[in-house]
């Protein structure tokens, strides 16, 4: 009689890439970070992580798919195995895993594709060690990770303070259709903040986190209402995208004369998001990015979509 080798006990959980709806940010405070209001959505791109068993002390090993693979780090530098070895230490456990990374979200892009890797991570290996731990405790884990990480294990539509990572529900109705233009060099987020400071130093852009931002937003999210979402997008740090990048301009022109009822770069850029008027509309202005030369890539979403969950 033949026994069947039973299956390595492995976990696969998505999270989804965002887009902030709006970003407000002020001055730079002392601990490096800016302050921000930001009204975060998930959108349908995700991430899909795989953690597996390994055996005792093999360590954490990463492999990556995705049409984007190639820009992705394979080391200790990677979020979700930074996330990995977070978990592992916080719970003291030996950081024992394989991890597979199906990459759905535009790499450096400015819509949290990183973020959603270590929340995803944080998931699939709570669930594979059976720490025990409450989702609070993963959310507080994914802050130190970094400031994105705790909206990619939300997920949905939410109101983000602090660094970004203090996290508050916001009532939404409906489905909003996206449409992305991505580049392949991508910026660095630090960068990008760095020059909003020049920015704001050469007084030629004012900090706005002080400002109570939102409510036209706030109620175009609750009415379900795109054609109001559209007038109230809003990136502060669109300038200093724009600045580092002048040719987003024509990006986001092509977007706005293809109906586009907003159009803004997304978080730190150089991704640009167009809010359209429904799935065939956002590819339609897609195919004119893609015509006309304007984009690496296009990506076509619906949002808002679920936080990080075991599938
Ligand atoms: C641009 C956004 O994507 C908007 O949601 C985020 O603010 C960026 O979040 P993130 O990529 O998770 O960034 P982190 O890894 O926390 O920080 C990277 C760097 O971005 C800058 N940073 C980030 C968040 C923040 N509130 N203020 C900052 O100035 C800092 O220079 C920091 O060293
Ligand atoms: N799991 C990961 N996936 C992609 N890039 C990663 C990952 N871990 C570390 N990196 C590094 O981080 C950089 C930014 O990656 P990411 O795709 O998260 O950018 P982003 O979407 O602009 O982030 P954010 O919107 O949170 O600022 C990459 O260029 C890469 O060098």
């Amino acid at each position: 009689m033949s026994l069947a080798a039973a299956p390595t006990p492995s976990v696969r959980v998505r999270a989804p890439g965002k887009v902030n709806l709006s970003l407000h940010v002020g001055p730079l405070d002392d601990d490096g970070y800016h302050p921000l209001v930001s009204v975060f959505q998930a959108v349908s791109l995700a991430e899909e992580v795989t953690a597996t068993q390994v055996g005792d002390g093999a360590g954490i090993s990463l492999t990556v798919d995705g049409p984007q693979a190639d820009r992705v780090p394979l080391d200790a530098t990677n979020l979700a195995w930074r996330a990995a070895e977070l978990l592992a230490r916080h719970v003291g456990l030996a950081p024992d895993v394989a991890l597979h990374l199906a990459k759905g979200v535009p790499v450096a892009g400015g819509m949290a594709g990183g973020s959603a890797d270590a929340a995803a991570t944080l998931v699939a290996c709570d669930a594979l060690w059976g720490t025990g731990l409450s989702r609070q405790d993963l959310v507080a884990l994914g802050g130190e990770l970094g400031s994105d990480v705790p909206f990619a294990l939300h997920g949905h539509t939410a109101v983000g303070t602090g660094r970004g990572h203090l996290l508050t529900p916001a009532m939404t109705r409906g489905e909003f259709h996206w449409a992305f233009a991505a580049q392949d060099e991508g910026l660095s987020t630090p960068a990008v903040y760095g020059r909003f400071d020049e920015l704001v130093a050469a007084g030629r852009l004012a900090p706005t986190a002080e400002v109570d931002a939102d409510t036209a937003l706030m109620q175009a999210l609750r009415a379900g209402d795109p054609t109001a979402l559209g007038a109230a997008l809003h990136n502060d740090l669109q300038a200093a995208a724009l600045d580092l990048r002048p040719e987003l301009e024509r990006t986001l022109e092509i977007a706005r004369n293809g109906g586009a009822l907003g159009a803004m770069v997304s978080g730190s850029g150089p991704t640009v998001a167009a809010l359209a008027r429904s799935r065939q509309h956002a590819l339609a202005i897609a195919a004119t990015w893609t015509a006309e030369d304007a984009a690496d890539s296009v990506w076509c979403t619906t949002a808002p979509a679920a936080g990080a969950r075991v599938l």
